[in-house]
Parts: C-alpha cells; sequence; structure tokens
C-alpha cells in the first residue's frame, strides 16, 4: 500500500504548535528520534524511506529509514500480542487500550510486516540506503557505521567492501566509527569498557564502564515498565491461576495478574544480560560489571570509588573472598572509616527491589503453586521457602546459563597436551570471536591430502561407472556431492577398486583428528568418533553466475537451529549426540567455499576459515557454533568431517568394520604392493607419530 510521503513525514514532525526543536544530536544506536510517540508501520515507513532516498531528499530519507528500523525493533517486541487473549482478567478493554498506548491506534494488526520485508530487515537492507544517505548528508562518522552494520550481516557484498574501505581512508573516519548500530548502547560501552581495561586503560575505560552499568539499569527500568501491559503475561513463563471462572475468581486474577507482572519484571534482569542474537544471559551481569568498575577506579587510584563498587559487589556476594580481601586492602589504605562510604545508591536500590518481587514470587510458588524461574544466581538461600530449595537447586544444575560461559583455553593448556609434531594451534577461539573454536594446521602433508584426495576421485569414478553420477547436493542444486564413509571404502579398497593405501590413512587421519580433537577441548573425558565422511563439493559449470546461495546453509551439528530466536533445539533431527565437530581440509584450488561461523541469528558472520591442505577445524558442536559454508563457484572442495561424541554407545561402528577390512589377511601379491605403496610415504607418516611436548 503506498502512503505519500508527506502523510508519513507530517506525522514525525512535532504538532503543530510546539516549538521547533533545535536539531538534535544523531543519537549514537538506534535511539528514539521521536521518544514516546507510537511508531509508524515499518512497511509503510521504509516504502516512504525509499521513495525520499530515490528522490535525493536525504535528510527525510535518513528519518523515515531510522523510524522504519525502530519500528521494526518496537514490532520484534511485542510479537506473539495475540497470546495474551488467554491472559486471566476480563481485560479485552485493557487490551485495547494498552495495545492502542504502545502502538498506536490499530495496534499490532496494522503493523503486520509481510516476510519478504521482514527479511529485508533481517539482512540489515535499510543500513545499505541509510549510509549513503548520511554520506549525502556528509555525516561521515554515521555513514561509516551503518556500513559497517550492514556489512556485519552481509560481508560478501563487494560494493560494500569497497566503500568500507574509502571510509577507512577519510578523514573524519575514526576506527570506532565501524561500530554496529543494532548493538543496544549497554552493550557497546560495556565492550569497549572492556576492551580499554584490557589494554591498561582505565582511565578511559571507566566512563565507558559507567555508562554500561548506567544503561544496563536504563534498560531494565525500561523493560520493567512495559510489564504492567498485558503484552508480556505470555509464552512459557505463563501460568494460569486455578478458579479463574469460580467464585472468588477476580481476587485470583489479580493476584494471577500481579504474579505475572513481577515475573515480567525480574525476567528483565536477564533479557538485559542477553546479547542480541545469543539464546542465554551472561551471568551475572551486574556483579560482574561492578568487579570491573571496581578493578578499574583500583587501577586508577580512585580508592573511595573502588571501595563503593566492591562494596556493592558484596551485596550480591556477602562472602566473596576476592571482594573481601580487597575491601580489607581499601580500608587499610584509607585508614581510619570513612563516614558515608557504603555500596552504589543504585545498586542498593535495585538489591532492595528485586529482593521484595522475588519474596512474593516464591511466597506464591510455595502457596499458589505458581512457577518462578529465578534469573539469578546470588538470591540469598533464606529467601528460598526450605520446602523449594531441594528442587530449585536441582533445576539450577539443569540450567546452563547459570554457570560460566567455557572460557577459552589458555594456550599453556595446549602446549602441555599431547601434540603432533608440526601441529600448529593457528587460530584459538578468541580469535575466531567464539567460545569452543580452534583452527590447527599441519595435520596432513601435501603428499597425504594427495593420496586422500585420490581415494575420493577414485571412489566417485567408480561411483559413475557403476551408473552413479555424482548426485547433486543436497543443499544447492549448482553443486555436486560425494561423500565417501570409511567402510564403503574399506570395501572399495578389499575390491580394488580404490588404493588400499588411501582408504588405511583415512582411518589413520581420523584418529589423528580425534586425538587432537579430544586433547584439545576434552581432556579429562574421553571423546569417541561418532561419524566420518569424505566430502567433496564440486562447483557446477555454467551454473555459478549471479549464484546467491550458500554451499551448506547455516547450522548447528546437534541442533535444530532457530534464527529467529537464536535458540537450538537439541532433539531429532539433529544428531543430538555430536559434542565436538572437525573438519579437516585437503585442498585449496577452487573458488569460494570457506566455513564461516554465525551469531545464532545465522545472519551475523562472526569467522571464517579458509580451507587448506592440512588445516583442521574444531568447534563445540550445539548452537554457540552455527556455520556455513560459501557458495563452491569454481573446482572441487574435497574435507574430511568428522563429528566426536561423549557417549560410547554411539561410537562409530563402522569403524572398527573398515579396520577389520582392511587388516583381514590378502594374497601376498596385494602385500607386496601395499607395501611399495606405502615405503614412499611411510618416512612422512611416522613423523606423524604422537610425541609429548614439553
Ligand atoms: O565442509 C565444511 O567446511 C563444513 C561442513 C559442515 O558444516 C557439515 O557437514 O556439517
Ligand atoms: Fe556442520
Amino acid at each position: 500500500p503506498l502512503t505519500s510521503l508527506s502523510l508519513t513525514l507530517a506525522s514525525l514532525k512535532p504538532p503543530p504548535g510546539s516549538p521547533e526543536p533545535p536539531g538534535p544530536p544523531e543519537p549514537p544506536g538506534l535511539a528514539l528520534l521521536s521518544p514516546g510517540a507510537p511508531p509508524q508501520a515499518p512497511d509503510l515507513l521504509y516504502a516512504d524511506g525509499l521513495r525520499a532516498y530515490a528522490a535525493g531528499a536525504w535528510a527525510p530519507a535518513v528519518a523515515l529509514l531510522r523510524e522504519a528500523l525502530r519500528s521494526q525493533e518496537a514490532l520484534g517486541r511485542t510479537r506473539g500480542l495475540r497470546g495474551t487473549l488467554r491472559a486471566v482478567l476480563p481485560r479485552a478493554e485493557c487490551l485495547t487500550q494498552c495495545t492502542a498506548r504502545r502502538l498506536g491506534p490499530g495496534g499490532a494488526a496494522r503493523l503486520r510486516v509481510g516476510r519478504g520485508l521482514r527479511d529485508a530487515f533481517r539482512r540489515r537492507e535499510p543500513y545499505n540506503y541509510l549510509q549513503r544517505a548520511y554520506y549525502q548528508l556528509k555525516k561521515l562518522d554515521l555513514a561509516a557505521a551503518a556500513a559497517h552494520t550492514f556489512f556485519v550481516a552481509n560481508p560478501t557484498h563487494l560494493q560494500m567492501r569497497e566503500d568500507i574501505a574509502k571510509y577507512r581512508r577519510m578523514s573524519g573516519v575514526r576506527p570506532q566509527s565501524f561500530r554496529d548500530l543494532e548493538t543496544p548502547p549497554h552493550w557497546a560501552a560495556y565492550d569497549e569498557g572492556l576492551e580499554l581495561l584490557g589494554r591498561q586503560e582505565a582511565g578511559l575505560a571507566l566512563p565507558r564502564l559507567e555508562e554500561a552499568l548506567q544503561e544496563s539499569l536504563a534498560q531494565m527500568e525500561s523493560c520493567r515498565a512495559s510489564c504492567e501491559g498485558p503484552e508480556e503475561q505470555q509464552g512459557e513463563e505463563v501460568e494460569e491461576v486455578e478458579g479463574t471462572g469460580s467464585q472468588g475468581g477476580l481476587y485470583e486474577a489479580i493476584a494471577g495478574h500481579w504474579i505475572r507482572v513481577l515475573q515480567c519484571r525480574q525476567r528483565c534482569v536477564g533479557d538485559t544480560a542477553t546479547r542480541p542474537g545469543r539464546s542465554s544471559p551472561v551471568p551475572n551481569f551486574l556483579p560482574s560489571q561492578l568487579r570491573q568498575l571496581h578493578k578499574a577506579h583500583a587501577q586508577a587510584g580512585n580508592l573511595s570509588q573502588a571501595m563503593e563498587n566492591v562494596l556493592s559487589v558484596l551485596l550480591f556476594y556477602p562472602e566473596d573472598d576476592d571482594a573481601k580481601k580487597a575491601l580489607k586492602q581499601y580500608q587499610a589504605q584509607l585508614g581510619e572509616p570513612r563516614r558515608g562510604l557504603g555500596p552504589r545508591k543504585d545498586i542498593q536500590r535495585f538489591i532492595l527491589r528485586s529482593l521484595g518481587e522475588k519474596r512474593q514470587l516464591y511466597y506464591a510458588m510455595e502457596h499458589l503453586g505458581t512457577s518462578f524461574k529465578d534469573p539469578d544466581p546470588w538470591t540469598p538461600e533464606a529467601f528460598i521457602p526450605e520446602a523449594l530449595r531441594e528442587k530449585l537447586r536441582e533445576d539450577q544444575e539443569k540450567r546452563p546459563w547459570d554457570h560460566e560461559p567455557p572460557q577459552p583455553k589458555p594456550l599453556t593448556h595446549w602446549k602441555d597436551v599431547l601434540l603432533l609434531e608440526g601441529v600448529t594451534l593457528t587460530q584459538d577461539a578468541r580469535q575466531l570471536n567464539g567460545s569452543e573454536r580452534a583452527v590447527l594446521d599441519g595435520l596432513l602433508t601435501p603428499a597425504e591430502c594427495g593420496v586422500l584426495l585420490q581415494l575420493a576421485k577414485d571412489a566417485a569414478g567408480a561411483g559413475a561407472r557403476s551408473g552413479y553420477r555424482g548426485r547433486r547436493s543436497p543443499h544447492t542444486p549448482h553443486e555436486r556431492f560425494e561423500g565417501l564413509t570409511v567402510l564403503k571404502a574399506a570395501q572399495l579398497a578389499r575390491s580394488g577398486t580404490v588404493g588400499r593405501q588411501g582408504a588405511k590413512l583415512l582411518l589413520e587421519v581420523s584418529e589423528r583428528v580425534r586425538t587432537l580433537t579430544e586433547a584439545y577441548f576434552s581432556p579429562e573425558r574421553p571423546l569417541h568418533l561418532s561419524f566420518t565422511h569424505l566430502v567433496c563439493r564440486s562447483a557446477i559449470e555454467g551454473e555459478q553466475e549471479q549464484r546467491m546461495d550458500l554451499s551448506h546453509p547455516v547450522h548447528a551439528d546437534n541442533c535444530v537451529l532457530d534464527p529467529d530466536t537464536g535458540e537450538c533445539w537439541r532433539e531429532p533431527p539433529a544428531y543430538t549426540y555430536r559434542d565436538y565437530s572437525g573438519i579437516l581440509y585437503l585442498n585449496d584450488d577452487f573458488q569460494g567455499g570457506n566455513l564461516f561461523f554465525t551469531e545464532p541469528n545465522a545472519l551475523t558472520v562472526t569467522a571464517q576459515v579458509r580451507p587448506r591442505c592440512g588445516r583442521l577445524v574444531a568447534f563445540s558442536s550445539g548452537g554457540e557454533n552455527p556455520h556455513g559454508v560459501w557458495a563452491v563457484t569454481r573446482g572441487r572442495r574435497c574435507a574430511l568431517a568428522l563429528w566426536h561424541t561423549w557417549a560410547p554407545e554411539h561410537r562409530e561402528q563402522e569403524w572398527a568394520e573398515a579396520k577389520e577390512l582392511l587388516q583381514e589377511p590378502k594374497d601376498t601379491e596385494e602385500e607386496e604392493e601395499e607395501e611399495m605403496l606405502s615405503r614412499d610415504s611411510s618416512s612422512e607418516l611416522s613423523s606423524h607419530r604422537l610425541q609429548r611436548v614439553q
């Protein structure tokens, strides 16, 4: 539907009579352009924005595009409004009112956005236009930011790559200009603060860390405020209160409503601590911020502020040893106790309020049977009714986000473990922007890659001769896909179709990868191979122009990824028992075909790996490592894909069968041939024996 540009523009202007505001400074992120105003439909705003853009009306284009983004974001937050109709109170009226208040007349129905447009927003298309409009307005800093924001989701966009290179050369563009405008302010400030602190720049880090904390509290506050409306009483947390329809139902309904408001408010803590695109909150988000602040203040020599922050940490964790030690030290340094020096007021307020709410929620849990998932690990035990403690402790253990996320292992750890000679750690998890990822090089010699490539080729050739024409890839019509299992390789070797040496090497190499993966990621718990697959993907000639698809769409290896929510369901049809994945590459003489990791939104690329002979990329198989493969647009890309499991019952049976097949006695002629073949590569193979380093 076409609305006229002037109509929508008019609605962005201040109401008649109110003074024209002085040119407002551009907010750093996607802050509200007109705070409090109900958002317009994003599709209409976007259409108008594009029209303004096409007409060269840069300022209105910027205003409309930003408003479209804001509206789309607001819409995302209120998705699922219909679920609220199940709510307890006879609230039809309230529903209309609240909806009208938040979304303007017509509510969500008016704002429904088609799938195509939703995808455009997901691909961050508006930022491409924003970038150019900002450029025309000579707002280079914002232009660079918009360009970066677009590029994060579109890393293969060549035009944007060039534009960014140009921006880099312009004066007026700083390295900090290249920021992601979709990152909420508290995350941006937090990341920057941490980075500065890591570089021992406490003075610069402090304002950012303080801002991060303030913004986090403000974010929580605005989330809490939205709990009053009916929108939030939805989703799995909804707890129907019994007996609504009966006499006395009103009392229960009101209690139920209040409980839901409290549940919603408590959830705001977790929401604020969750990075966009992630499925679980950063554990202990507020206490960790306070710890960083206390560290930074101490580094900068602000003793009393360091003390205020450490006292605030102690409000969360009164028995925290590090905090107690630091406190003692500051007290000694400061001399006699200073009056008025206590924990931060904002944190005191937060904790008092939070505890008050928890008390009520636990009461309801005990006496009304409602549920409450405490978002915090710091709740004092005294607050939890005794009858509930045992059960909660169990639940707690099942909740992954209450434990610290796996820390990247320091290099020293790696040096201590069994190493293969010649293998190097090229990139660790930190360098790959993840928690459990690594790139190792030197696992295969060029000769070994050659043997395995030949094996793949011979096996495919045999297939072709028997009428099997290398099938099209299950992932894309533009590639051929050949897969060879270890058992098939052993059988083909037995029948003389492929060389025995290749089949044997396949087994040996898979064991090599298993040893390294176990040593690196799971030194305390044995890993077993659950599946080994030699896979080649070949570009089909003449079908590569304008190709938009991937060689392997973004997925996680042991769960079903839902990019809309960032959740990953560890249930069939996923191979749920896979714990670690490894891809060992055999060649690099092809075009495209890089492996890439993304955020759980399946859009934002966080790291890339270029295949080459002997390079292993290994990573945990869960939702923390969504990955895909760019289109292979020329040539043939071969790799050994291996999945490891902690579950012995899922150990690859075929591996043992293949091993047996290859060991069975053969006639002497074969044996001789075998010996000759293996002689020339035996020196290389033996150099790969396991050695203990250090
Ligand atoms: O070949 C690659 O680089 C990745 C393949 C992959 O992700 C898979 O097979 O699950
Ligand atoms: Fe995969």
